[in-house]
């Protein structure tokens, strides 16, 4: 379905010349403008109609006007208070279905803000890309108020997110994503569609929270994935060495104390932290 704004909006492009804006790299800021490839995106957590979507970094409000489009509500946090001129005229265009938070993501709580189930869908900015993603992935109470997850990150970053165990990119990130989530790539986006390219490619990874995890606590995850894949190259009974009772644990559930924290499997690293938690 799509829902037309209640009052006509000039077409994106347009709106952002008319207010001079300009993409600033400090802000990690590359535009999407191709409509269609933004309906596109905005169509990947399913129907929206109704929904309630937390969006880190509007921007220009590309991705804002899909979502509305898409029928949802949305909380949109942003740190650039040059665009905040631009998304206000979004919000009366959609008759308050857009609330804009002025500051940084990393400052604010979806969960408090949104008070009901909600997605969120974000164009992040790669600076605090991962750091936000973690601290989505890290409640104790699962499954969490958000429903999926759809966020670009940089290709690099997604394929680490998917890896599988064993792989060149299999790390904590991976761990962190997989062990109560499935996490998938579910488009690949070429430089070419920003503005201003970026050097590299991009690809939106999409998540959903497993209906019934396994019960760990995700901070002592965490610390164990941490220490584990910030020395890749050691032995687990290296780089565990820090976490007291890690080796002992290891040896308990028969994981060789001599393996490298790539060949861990995620239902491994879940089976070690529960052993060291009970
Ligand atoms: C990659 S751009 C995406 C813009 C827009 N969503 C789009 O798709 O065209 C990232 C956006 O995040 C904003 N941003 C950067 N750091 C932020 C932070 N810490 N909190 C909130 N927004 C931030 C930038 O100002 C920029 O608008």
């Amino acid at each position: 379905m799509t829902v037309a704004p209640a009052r006509p909006l000039p077409p994106l492009r347009e709106a952002v010349r008319a207010h001079g804006l300009s993409a600033s790299k400090a802000l990690g800021q590359n535009f999407l403008f191709d409509e269609q490839l933004l309906d596109r995106i905005a169509a990947l957590p399913g129907n929206l109609d109704g929904e309630l979507v937390f969006e880190v970094g509007p921007g220009p409000g590309g991705l804002t006007r899909a979502l509305l489009r898409a029928g949802a509500e949305v909380i949109a946090v942003e740190r650039d208070d040059r665009c905040l001129p631009l998304l206000g005229e979004l919000s009366d265009a959609f008759e308050g279905r857009l609330r804009v938070i002025a500051g940084d993501a990393m400052a604010h709580d979806p969960e408090a803000l949104a008070g009901r189930p909600y997605h969120i869908v974000a164009n992040l900015p790669y600076n605090v890309g991962t750091a936000l993603f973690t601290r989505w992935l890290e409640p104790r109470a699962w499954p969490p108020q958000w429903r999926s997850l759809t966020l670009m990150f940089q290709q690099e970053v997604a394929e680490r997110i998917v890896a599988a165990v064993g792989t060149s990119a299999y790390g904590r990130l991976s761990v962190l994503a997989q062990w109560r989530s499935s996490a998938r790539i579910a488009m690949r986006v070429h430089r070419s569609a920003f503005t201003p390219p970026p050097k590299v490619m991009s690809a939106i990874v999409h998540v959903v929270p497993a209906e019934q995890p396994p019960s760990v606590d995700p901070a002592l995850l965490s610390r164990l994935t941490e220490k584990g894949f910030g020395q890749r190259r050691k032995m687990l009974r290296q780089s565990l060495k820090g976490v007291p009772g890690a080796v002992e644990a290891l040896e308990t559930i028969g994981i060789d104390p001599t393996r490298r924290a790539e060949t861990v499997s995620v239902a491994e690293w879940v089976a070690l932290a529960r052993t060291l938690g009970s």
